[in-house]
This record gives structure tokens, C-alpha cells and sequence, in this order.
């Protein structure tokens, strides 16, 4: 049996090798000639699998190491009984832990009060729901947008976003990226909607580029329609439109799910796809030893600060966004180089926070947000 796998897949090195062949190369560089002789493929959104790259290869299952599967042509895999996977949820937490980085420069550096803010969490999936968790643990008002669960559900509440988008304080895009069909969410942030917004709104998109029709951010953002946007994904991307970068507040490479949990999970549930296909004994299969970063206890003083601003400043404690954004600035053409070299960023449950002078109230929150060690001297 033989693999082929996208060498940045992290904790994939040794699993294979003693079972089976495996070899290891560059996402784009994983094309039909190098499938031809493959029986599986495990991989990540940088390898376009469809018709191009599967035609007359031997592969019979593609396990993606990532949430999104757009990179997948699932029909043409369905139509060839090419099995796919992907990892559900895997990165959901390192999301989570990039949006709430966001929550705290809007906190620290925009001075913003996040309680009784309005957001719309449009995509209530594994990601949304901890976003919209999240928000309402720092009091914001969530207001929840997935016609697909909508039709599917009665007990919970959801709103169209069109009727709610105007009133809204934070707009926050957590969908796949559906090209066609009731529920496309192609652009679906487009002029009409941007339009719609108040100009004090903030737009923050980490589901993938095309949910936003940029020339239409950068044209909003232009006229002031709206007040700024985060962006983690782009159209084109790694080829990125730098007038639109330069109009958005925080630009970041598409690593919104880069903590080393998130790829740990993608790999460890890739490895355990593949072995139950292949029955090669891998099924219960987990990485271990995940590195932790250089500082991983956290001490916040929290003598003059209110609960939102404690939270606010633990949360870029564990991420600092803005040095992803200052390193996408400084070197823009360096997209896909600064993925492949991504830090070490572990998630919430890998912090020790100690609160200097906090209270009950602020530890309740944090460890409703997904710390697991905190305590206050
Ligand atoms: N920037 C990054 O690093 C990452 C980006 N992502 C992106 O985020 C997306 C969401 O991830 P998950 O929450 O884990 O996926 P999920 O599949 O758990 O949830 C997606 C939700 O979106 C809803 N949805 C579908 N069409 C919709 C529409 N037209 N309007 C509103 N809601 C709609 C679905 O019903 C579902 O509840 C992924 O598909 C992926 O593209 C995921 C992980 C990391
Ligand atoms: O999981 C997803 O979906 C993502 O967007 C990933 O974070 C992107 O991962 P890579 O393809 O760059 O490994």
C-alpha cells in the first residue's frame, strides 16, 4: 500500500512507515502523475482533489486533515468511490481562540465595551457555537444565523440575516464555503448586505475568502458604510489583494485554526480514517507530546481592571493576534511561507492563569470560556 501526504502535516512522520509506504511532499505539488501509483491520500486545502489531480490514479480514499472540504471535489469523488474524510471540529477551538484575540484588541486597543454589544454568528456549526458561547460569556447579545439548521430544528433560535444585519455591532462568518444550491454562501457578504450594515460595524471573516466579495469590503471600507473588517481568509488567496489588506484593521494568513491542538486533532483523526479503511491497527491512534509555547502561565494584575478587560487581556496573552497581522504586512508575499512556519500557539486548556487581586466571578468566566487551570493570589 502506498500514501502520498502533504508534508505539512504536523506528527504524521513514523506513523506510517513501518506499515506501508508514505511518501511526503508540498501541498501544490501533489498532482495526478504523483497519485497515479497511490491508494490514499491525506492531505490538507492546498491540494485541489478533483478530476485533474484523481483521474486514472489508483487512490481510493483522500483523508483531509482540516474542517473545510471545498478543496474536495466530493462528486467526482462520490461519482469514482473515492471515499473522503475530513476532521470535523478539529481546529474549532483554536478558532474560537482567534476570535476572542479579536475581542480583546477590540477591548485593549479600540477601547470598544463588548457587553450588550449585538453580533450575528452567521454558521452555528462546531465553530459558531463556541463564537456565539463566547460572546454571550462576555455579554454580548448573539444573534444566530444558519438557515440549514433553521430548517432542520424548532427548539432553537435562529434569524435571517438580512433582517437583523443592520443592527448589529459585530458580524462574524463561520460557514463552509458553499459554491451553489439555497444555501451559497459565495459572497455572501456582498454590497447589498454590506450596505445594510451600520457604519460603526465591524466584519470579521475566518470561513474561507469567497463568503466575502472583497472588491465590495474594500469598497465599503472606502466609503466608511461600515467600520472596519478582520479578515483570516481571502479571495485568491495566497495572492492577496493588498488594497483591501490595507483597509482592514487585523490581516492575518489564514490561521485562524493554527493552534498545534487544532493540527494535532486533524492528523491524529486522518491517521484513524485511514487505518479503519485499510484495517492497519491505527484506529485508536493519537499524537503525543504536543509542544507547548515558550510562556504558558499567564499573570494578570487584575487591580484596576473590569471583568471584560481581565478576560480581554488573558485571551492575547494565549494569541497575540496582532503579530500575525504585523508579519502578513511586513512580508504580504510571504503568505504561504508564514503557514508553513506557523509558531507554536496552543489553545485555552494549555494555559495557567493565575488572577493577581481577581475575584470568583472573573475565574468562573475564564473557565467558561475553556481555561481549565486558573486560580488568584
Ligand atoms: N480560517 C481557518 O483557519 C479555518 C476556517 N474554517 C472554515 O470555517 C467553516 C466552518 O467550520 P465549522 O463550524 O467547523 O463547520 P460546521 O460544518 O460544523 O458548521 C458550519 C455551519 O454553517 C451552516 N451553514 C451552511 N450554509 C449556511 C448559510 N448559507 N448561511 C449560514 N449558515 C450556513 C451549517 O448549517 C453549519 O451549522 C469551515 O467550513 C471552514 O471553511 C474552519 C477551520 C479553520
Ligand atoms: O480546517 C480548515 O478548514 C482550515 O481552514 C485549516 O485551518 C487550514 O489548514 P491547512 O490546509 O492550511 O492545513
Amino acid at each position: 500500500m502506498k500514501i502520498i501526504a502533504d508534508d505539512k502535516i504536523p506528527f504524521l512522520n513514523g506513523v506510517f512507515e513501518n506499515i506501508c509506504e508514505i511518501n511526503y511532499l508540498p501541498g501544490a505539488q501533489i498532482t495526478n502523475e504523483v497519485l497515479k501509483d497511490a491508494d490514499a491520500l491525506i492531505t490538507r486545502t492546498r491540494t485541489k482533489c478533483n478530476q485533474n489531480s484523481l483521474q486514472g490514479s489508483c487512490v481510493k480514499m483522500i483523508a483531509s486533515a482540516t474542517i473545510g472540504f471545498d478543496h474536495i471535489d466530493t462528486k467526482y469523488c462520490e461519482d469514482n468511490d473515492i471515499k473522503w474524510t475530513n476532521a470535523p471540529g478539529c481546529n474549532a477551538e483554536s478558532v474560537k481562540q482567534y476570535i476572542a484575540s479579536v475581542f480583546g484588541m477590540l477591548v485593549i486597543e479600540k477601547g470598544w465595551i463588548l457587553k450588550g454589544k449585538k453580533i450575528a454568528v452567521v454558521g452555528v456549526g462546531n465553530v459558531g457555537s463556541r463564537i456565539a458561547k463566547l460572546s454571550e460569556a462576555l455579554g454580548m447579545h448573539v444573534y444566530k444565523v444558519d438557515p440549514p439548521r433553521a430548517r432542520a430544528e424548532k427548539d432553537e433560535q435562529f434569524y435571517e440575516l438580512k433582517e437583523i444585519v443592520g443592527d448589529m455591532d459585530i458580524v462574524t462568518f463561520h460557514t463552509p464555503l458553499n459554491k451553489e444550491g439555497d444555501d451559497k454562501t459565495y459572497h455572501l457578504c456582498n454590497d447589498e448586505l454590506l450596505s445594510m450594515m451600520k457604519e460603526t460595524t465591524l466584519v470579521i471573516n475566518s470561513s474561507r475568502g469567497e463568503v466575502i466579495d472583497g472588491n465590495a469590503l474594500k469598497k465599503a471600507l472606502a466609503e466608511e458604510q461600515m467600520a472596519a473588517a478582520v479578515l483570516d481568509v481571502w479571495e485568491k488567496e495566497p495572492e492577496i489583494d493588498k488594497e483591501l489588506m490595507n483597509k482592514v484593521w487585523l490581516a492575518t494568513p489564514h490561521i485562524a485554526g493554527y493552534s498545534l491542538d487544532g493540527k494535532a486533532n486533524g492528523t491524529m483523526m486522518s491517521v484513524q480514517a485511514i487505518s479503519r479503511e485499510f484495517n492497519l491497527g491505527l484506529d485508536d491512534w493519537e499524537p503525543n507530546n504536543i509542544p507547548l509555547p515558550k510562556k504558558n502561565a499567564i499573570d494578570i494584575d487584575c487591580t484596576f481592571l473590569s471583568d471584560e478587560q481581565v478576560l480581554a487581556n488573558t485571551f492575547v496573552q494565549t494569541y497575540a493576534i496582532k503579530e500575525d497581522d504585523i508579519r502578513l504586512r511586513m512580508k504580504t508575499n510571504e503568505f504561504e511561507k508564514q503557514r508553513g512556519n506557523y509558531p507554536i500557539r496552543r489553545e485555552f486548556k494549555a494555559f495557567e492563569v493565575n488572577l493577581h487581586k481577581g475575584n470568583d466571578e472573573q475565574i468562573s468566566l475564564l473557565k467558561s470560556v475553556g481555561f481549565e487551570n486558573v486560580t488568584r493570589t
